[in-house]
């Protein structure tokens, strides 16, 4: 199996990747850990947290076969590159750039942007992109999803922003091939009390292993 498409399973497989943004650096392995006991195989560390790039590092190195480590909130190429070299295995974004997206794949990395549009998914996939992240998804809802794959069924869609428990499955009943939740997994006061046992029930939640 090539690294993207060992890559690819660990998103798609448990259709829910965990957006894990600004999470206490001193307890973030352990929330990770937590996350992957519960079946979340995806690892998306946002580069506006604490140390970013040193999280994804470690985090690469200690879950190595057990999970993609990858960065998310990435505006432009050098942040690319940047998280690339500390070993991102994919890069997410809420934007989309094209610069962003040519650097990660000359590094043969996979490439999600964010999209709003059907201009912008379709610009998206012609620039390279190997998915597209709907973001915020919970504005436009599951049946944007479903509608647009009328013409643009070539496109695999991630949705985020705004998702929860009680709205993943209509969006992965729409055709999203997965969602991406932050908020309503990482909980804050579960963190803050080491209730890691807690994030892994949430994720369980999605997952259902
Ligand atoms: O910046 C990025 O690359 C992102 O991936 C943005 C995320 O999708 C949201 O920050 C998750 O939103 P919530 O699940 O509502 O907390």
């Amino acid at each position: 199996m090539t690294a993207n498409s060992e890559t690819m399973q660990y998103l798609l497989e448990p259709k829910a990747v965990a957006v894990i943004r600004k999470v206490d650096r001193t307890k973030v392995i352990q929330v990770i850990e937590a996350l992957i006991e519960g079946g979340i195989t995806g690892i998306e560390i946002t580069l506006d947290s604490d140390d970013a790039l040193g999280v994804i590092k470690e985090a690469k190195e200690k879950f190595a076969g057990r999970a993609g480590v990858g960065a998310g909130t990435v505006l432009n190429a050098k942040e690319a590159e940047a998280a690339i070299d500390a070993g991102a295995d994919f890069v997410f974004a809420p934007i989309l750039d094209k610069e962003t997206i040519e650097v990660t794949k000359r590094h043969g990395k996979i490439s999600i942007p964010g999209v709003f549009t059907p201009t912008e998914m379709q610009q998206a996939y012609e620039w390279g992109a190997d998915m597209v992240k709907v973001f915020p998804a919970s504005v436009v809802g599951a049946q944007f999803v479903k509608d647009v794959q009328g013409p643009l069924g070539h496109i695999p869609i991630i949705v985020t922003g705004g998702i929860n428990v009680n709205n993943f499955k209509d969006f992965l009943k729409a055709g999203a091939v997965a969602v991406g939740v932050g908020g309503s997994l990482l909980n804050k006061e579960y963190i803050a009390n080491g209730e890691f046992h807690k994030i892994t029930e949430l994720a369980i939640q999605y997952t259902g292993v």
